[in-house]
């Protein structure tokens, strides 16, 4: 199976009312769990790169070959997505669709509207011929974005219209409340806001920082528009938590197979999991016949 776009596969999860999974890949062994368990769900997938993250996993042209090569070997039957997280500027988007990601996210949202229409344009022009679907963000989603940390600040639906108007773009990642990293006490989205601004821009919504929250509320965060859920910090707290624990019962390990194995193996399951619960899982056949 190749690399597809996300522009069928997430206009068939709002229709079908699910959603499908991102999963940040942070090196080989992501990219092994995140697959596996998608291929045993039958789910369709989403393997993002963050952008700042980029340099550490070795360049977008690495990545892009890292991907494909491990679809292929593995002969994953279901959809696969490669995409750009936070695309930090227009040229790094250009650079991601270059080297063979099927999907970027510009990330204006820390300018001003104008600049983020502007920028998000610039890169829908780009990717169409290219078949590349286009993520754009309105809003601040909580804590660590782009490198920075900052406050929430609620996406405007009236710039959220716009944004979405002027520029094609395939997803919107609408901030509403939501936190990136581990949430302090309960998480409060703005259901309200978000049903309004669902109806208003009528394309898929992204929920970014949904680690953490709990699933009711991505039950509802679901049926009012999002169909696409970004999850990272629980897959690498499970794979931290599994290599501490492997290390501190074997202290006198060093094979880095068996170090890192149970790594995977967690991460696998913590994407089993999440797969089940946004109800992706059995979609994959739904949403690579979908046109
Ligand atoms: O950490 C990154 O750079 C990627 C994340 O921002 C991703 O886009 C995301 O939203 C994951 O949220 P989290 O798992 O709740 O931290
Ligand atoms: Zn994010």
């Amino acid at each position: 199976m190749t690399l597809v776009s996300m522009k069928k596969m997430l206009q068939t999860a709002l229709d079908g009312h699910y959603a499908v999974g991102q999963f940040n890949v942070n090196g080989l062994q992501w990219a092994q769990g995140i697959l596996e368990a998608a291929e045993e769900e039958k789910s369709p997938v989403i393997l993002a790169a963050s952008d700042r993250l980029v340099p550490f996993l070795g360049g977008y042209p690495v990545i892009a070959a890292m991907v494909r090569s491990i679809v292929e070997e593995m002969g994953v039957t279901v959809p696969v997505v490669l995409h750009l997280d936070h695309g930090q500027s227009v040229d790094n988007c250009k650079g991601a669709i270059d080297a063979g990601f099927s999907s970027v996210m510009i990330d204006g949202s820390h300018h001003p509207i104008a600049e983020n229409i502007a920028m998000t344009g610039a890169v829908t022009a780009y990717a169409e011929p290219h078949g590349v679907s286009v993520e754009a963000e309105v809003g601040t989603v909580g804590g660590m974005e782009d490198g920075l940390i900052g406050g929430i600040r609620y996406a405007d639906p009236g710039e959220c219209a716009a944004l979405v108007k002027e520029t094609g773009i395939d997803a919107l990642a609408a901030a509403l409340g939501s936190v990136h990293g581990p949430y302090q006490g309960e998480t409060v989205l703005g259901f309200a806001e978000m049903e309004q601004i669902s109806k208003h821009v009528g394309i898929p919504l992204v929920l970014h920082g949904a680690s953490g929250i709990p699933n009711h509320q991505l039950q509802r965060a679901i049926q009012l528009g999002h169909a696409k859920i970004n999850i990272n910090t629980e897959c690498i707290q499970a794979w931290a938590a599994a290599v501490r624990s492997t290390l501190k019962t074997n202290p006198a390990l060093y094979d880095p197979r068996a170090i890192l194995t149970p790594g995977t193996a967690a991460i696998k399951e913590t994407v089993r999991g999440k797969i089940r619960e946004f109800g992706s899982a059995g979609k994959a056949v739904v949403a690579s016949t979908a046109h």
